[in-house]
């Protein structure tokens, strides 16, 4: 499948502040079993984008397909998973992942095998019993991949998935992500602060500016192939390559995010 976003802008209008331009024309395509990582400062718009993609909210210009169709809502082809998990805490980590195969109508021997066999898959074989409030933040976000995999999406959405981990478990959840991506083969689009993420797990990793958010570089990248080659993500992360891009992204971001104090302000008025 191929979710192509075209043109797309987002206004939010409000009753008592001026209308904000999140999104501006932005442009962008998901290929079937792309990575790709929008990576920008807070505010940018990168939200905004994927709740459009994920049917979440409508745009106030252009469009988002998924093969020609265009999307009205959201739909078992497009999977999300949030940075704050929504498990359900009254349910056992089995039941959060399977509850969508119940919804489906899968009966709970057919559910619970197909829970037990993606359990394994993120790696918490022997949890499955367990209430979500004993796990740790890794392991709940584990769960909530496992659960947005339940309906077998072509496309997963990722805000920020990794967010509120620390650092180590960060590093094990991306190459967790990495592994995941190179077995389904689905389709990927993630969204992160971190310029070093974006480029260990990207594709293509597109660069958004606030105010207005918009794309303003795309890079097309193999670290991820060399990564899922090699398997040595600390080899991969310390190549000069992969450095000097780090720091050009850097200075490209602080760079935008100076300037674009004063389009906020056009932007607005505007
Ligand atoms: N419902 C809303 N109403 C009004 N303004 C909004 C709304 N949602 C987002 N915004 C504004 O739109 C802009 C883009 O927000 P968005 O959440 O898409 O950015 P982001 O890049 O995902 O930020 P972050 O990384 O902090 O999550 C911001 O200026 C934000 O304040």
């Amino acid at each position: 499948m191929t979710l192509i976003v075209s043109n797309a802008s987002v206004t939010y209008e409000s009753k008592d502040s001026p209308p904000v331009l999140a999104l501006a024309d932005a442009s962008l395509t998901i290929p079937r079993q792309g990575f790709v990582v929008a990576l920008g400062a807070s505010g940018c718009g990168k939200t905004t984008l994927l709740n459009a993609m994920a049917g979440f909210l409508s745009l106030t210009a252009g469009s988002v397909t998924v093969d020609d169709v265009p999307v009205t809502g959201p739909g078992p082809d497009r999977g999300v998973v949030f940075q704050k998990d929504t498990l359900y805490p009254w349910l056992s980590v089995l039941d959060n992942v399977a509850f969508g195969l119940k919804l489906a109508g899968l009966d709970r021997p057919k559910r619970e095998a197909k829970a037990r066999e993606l359990l394994a898959l993120v790696g918490l074989e022997g949890f499955e019993k367990s209430a979500t409030y004993q796990l740790s933040g890794g392991m709940r976000q584990r769960v909530s991949l496992a659960r947005a995999l339940a309906t077998n999406p072509e496309i997963l959405l990722m805000d920020e998935p990794l967010g509120a981990l620390d650092s180590l478990t960060r590093e094990t959840m991306q190459e967790l992500i990495v592994d995941l991506w190179a077995s389904t083969r689905k389709s990927i689009f993630f969204i992160t602060h971190s310029i070093e993420e974006a480029l260990f797990l990207g594709t293509e990793v597109v660069v958004m500016s606030p105010r207005p958010g918009r794309i303003i570089r795309r890079y097309t990248l193999d670290f991820v192939h060399r990564t899922v080659a090699s398997r040595d993500a600390a080899r991969v992360k310390s190549d000069p390559e992969f450095i000097a891009l780090r720091e050009e992204i850097r200075n490209l971001i602080h760079q935008t995010g100076a300037e674009s104090d004063g389009r906020h302000l056009l932007a607005r008025a505007g």
